[in-house]
């Protein structure tokens, strides 16, 4: 009884200062001339989904994304993983790791990756050959082992070598980890650190957390012995013999951040599987159903596959990924309809004036929403929701404004270079090999578009699904 009466006090106390921090929302719909309501908790977030002037108007949307480099509450729930990692990082914080981040990523180092990416995507084809010519599959398992593997080898180094045994734990642990992160996310009531840990859920994703981290740590020490034996000049004779000077990312954040301890190379670790592996497995997913469901489209990319490769069977290097522009064109128009981040948060530190004229204040949570921007006909035009590369041949400079993928402005995403790469490989490989057909449970059309899921990235509803024939 007591209990009850205290948690009825604690609810009343939150709602009464919930209503005096929406006052000065509240004042601003009336300037905007928006009459949407100041709900509990959530306040006035919901003006700025759908067509909110302020933040889904192209200008307004750099200005906000260059300005307000802070994410805002919600990013809190990730940090019991990925601690300061600078994904989620407090400004103060991320701009010393965004540095390196950007070091580590320039293209010099990245474009090595792609014979990785290519050798990984071979074993990809092995495995969807299997299921080739059985009726509809769902592509979605296959490029989450193909994305992970290639994001672990990419990150960690040589996890390629490990034993099953010691790398599955470790993938199980991270995916479901991020699911429950997500599935907490719905759940506001649950965004409280307290309340949280009395669930038995907080343990079990402390279970999860230890196994990641552990796994992390260890091969934090291989790549420093490795580093180590490399300036001794010792990597001849030993164990570690790495092939050539292609290093992992996590070689080159010790290298380049000249003294970040382990926490910090494991958060940066974190961040780079965590920003690399959903991303890249919902745009290969969605750009794989969509030329299934586009046999034109998908004739025109195997047309350009064939003038780049002229009938060689041979690994993919950065110089065929730079020949192909239809490709590349169907990639964006894949993030163009289907982005994989929908909706950008950012908070205001101060006071700003946006474009417009109009006034945020301090402490107001943002929305920047990229669906409505990659949507909207007065850019795109009336078939915006089409399924169109083309348009991205001859895309015009108002339309590139209204892109934004990965986001825009300082702190857009780091990685974009390494994440084209690897989408490119994946698609050449694939359709090298097989002839992409639509799923028989779906037809897509304009009026029966792909049904998506918002979790931590936009997923395909019907789990990716499409049919594969042998070419
Ligand atoms: C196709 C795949 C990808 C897409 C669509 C994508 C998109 C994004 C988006 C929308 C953000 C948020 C930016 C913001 O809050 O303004 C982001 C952040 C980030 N992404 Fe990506 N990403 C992809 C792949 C990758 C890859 C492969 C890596 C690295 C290996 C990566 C590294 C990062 C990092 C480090 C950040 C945090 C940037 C910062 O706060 O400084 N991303 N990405």
């Amino acid at each position: 009884m007591i209990f009850q009466f205290f948690i009825g006090i604690f609810i009343i106390v939150l709602l009464i200062r919930d209503k005096w921090k929406s006052v000065k929302y509240m004042q601003l719909h009336k300037k905007i001339g928006i009459s949407s309501m100041s709900f509990p908790f959530i306040g006035h977030g919901l003006i700025f989904y759908g067509d909110g002037e302020a933040i889904s108007d192209p200008e307004s949307a750099h200005f906000v994304l260059k300005t307000c480099l802070d994410k805002g509450s919600m990013t809190l729930v990730f940090r019991h993983m990925v601690g300061n990692g600078s994904i989620f990082a407090q400004e103060k914080i991320w701009r010393i790791r965004r540095k390196i981040n950007a070091m580590v990523l320039a293209p010099r180092h990245v474009n090595k990756f792609t014979k990785v990416f290519s050798r990984n995507s071979q074993v990809l084809v092995e495995k969807l050959a299997k299921a080739a010519g059985k009726g509809n599959i769902s592509v979605w398992e296959y490029l989450c082992h193909h994305v992970i593997q290639s994001a672990c080898e990419t990150t960690l180094g040589e996890t390629v070598n490990l034993r099953p045994e010691q790398f599955q734990p470790f993938c199980e642990a991270f995916m479901s980890y991020f699911d429950n992160v997500i599935k907490r996310l719905c759940q506001p009531w649950l965004y409280n650190i307290t309340l949280y840990k009395l669930l038995p859920e907080a343990s079990r994703q402390s279970a999860k957390k230890k196994i990641v981290w552990s796994f992390i740590n260890n091969l934090i020490i291989r790549n420093k012995v490795m580093l180590k034996a490399k300036r001794d000049g010792l990597t001849e004779n030993n164990n570690f013999s790495p092939s050539d000077d292609t290093k992992s990312l996590l070689e080159l954040l010790i290298d380049y951040s000249k003294g970040y301890s382990d926490t910090e190379l494991r958060e940066e670790s974190l961040v780079l599987l965590l920003a690399s592996i959903d991303t890249s497995v919902s745009v290969s997913g969605f750009a794989l159903v969509l030329l299934s469901q586009h046999q034109d489209v998908q004739d025109k990319v195997y047309e350009e596959i064939q003038q780049v490769f002229e009938n060689s069977i041979r690994p993919i290097c950065m110089d065929d990924i730079n020949k192909f522009k239809y490709l590349d064109a169907v990639i964006k128009e894949t993030m163009r309809v289907y982005p994989t981040t929908p909706l950008i948060m950012r908070k205001c530190q101060k006071d700003i004036k946006l474009p417009s004229g109009l006034i945020l204040k301090e402490g107001t949570q943002l929305v920047v929403n990229i669906y409505g921007l990659h949507r909207n006909p007065k850019y795109w035009g009336p078939d915006a929701d089409k399924f169109k590369p083309e348009r991205f041949l001859n895309a015009t400079p108002e339309q590139l404004t209204a892109y934004m993928p990965f986001s825009s402005g300082p702190r857009n995403c780091a990685g974009y270079r390494i994440g084209a790469i690897s989408l490119k490989v994946v698609i050449i490989s694939v359709l090298q090999k097989f002839r992409l057909k639509p799923s028989s449970s779906f037809t897509y059309n304009e009026q029966n578009p792909l049904r998506m899921i918002h979790t931590l990235v936009t997923k395909h509803g019907d789990r990716f699904q499409l049919q594969l024939e042998h070419r």
